[in-house]
């Protein structure tokens, strides 16, 4: 599977979602099942999505005390989901504990952990009691997750290059906020095109309503090939 393409389910039900799975291909991308369809749907909607054949990203950002993350990552894991995450916020005991009960059981669930939300910008932060620009959070947010012995980190596309100059390529930067040309902002803040998140680094993109709410879902998630393929096409220096 090369394709850096996570489409997030974010729907209230699996029956309205299935449509949509139905119509793409495992080969082609993979999904992400959060809070709002997890919650309603429970542990059926992994085993319907794995019986097509697609990896998912299970994206419940845990964050709370070291114990009870690391139980949860176990039955995150259990479940055979391909990715699972945590806040990096929970502190390097907590990422600590969850990534030490994966290497127990033998687990190969990646397991990232994620920064700075895309929907919060500086000042956002400022509301929070954090005085740090966003970029510079992220950076020292991603060095405690490396510390810790994590995969890779959710981030914006913005901050991905200076994440691949000091962590390196293999270092996972997984980056919502992804936003097309022909898509709205919505309710994110630190957004990029798809072919700008590639070309700064991004070694997975999600992308949720610029696809799912688009009114023809396969012709926007078809676009956002073209745009990829013209990026592998022409280098990631071009455009
Ligand atoms: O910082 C973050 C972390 C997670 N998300 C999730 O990604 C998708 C983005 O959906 P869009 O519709 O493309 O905005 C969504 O499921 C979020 O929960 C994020 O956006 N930012």
């Amino acid at each position: 599977m090369s394709s850096p393409l996570i489409v997030a389910l974010d729907h209230a039900r699996l029956e309205t979602v299935l449509p949509l799975v139905d119509a793409l291909d495992p080969r082609r991308c993979r999904l992400k099942v959060g809070k709002e369809l997890f919650t309603r749907e429970g542990p059926a909607v992994l085993k319907s999505l794995h019986a097509r054949g697609f990896e998912v990203f299970l994206d419940l950002k845990f964050h709370d005390i070291p114990n009870t993350v690391a139980a949860a990552v176990h039955a995150a894991a259990d479940q055979g989901v391909w990715m699972v995450n945590v806040h990096a916020g929970g502190g390097r005991a907590m990422m600590s504990a969850a990534r030490e009960v994966l290497k127990r059981h033998g687990l190969l669930t990646r397991l990232i952990a994620v920064t700075v939300l895309t929907s919060m910008d500086d000042a956002g932060l400022v509301e929070v009691g954090v005085d740090t620009p966003a970029a510079d959070q992220v950076m020292r947010l991603a060095q405690l997750t490396q510390d810790a012995g994590l995969a890779g980190v959710v981030c914006s596309a913005r901050e991905a290059a200076a994440l691949r100059e000091r962590f390196g390529s293999d270092f996972l930067k997984v980056t919502p906020g992804i936003r097309p040309a022909f898509a709205q902002t919505d309710d994110q803040r630190r957004v990029m095109t798809p072919a700008e998140a590639i070309r700064a680094g991004s070694t997975h993109l999600v992308i949720g309503r610029p696809v799912t709410r688009a009114n023809d879902p396969m012709a926007a998630l078809s676009a956002i090939e073209t745009e990829l393929a013209e990026v592998e096409r022409t280098g990631p220096g071009e455009g």
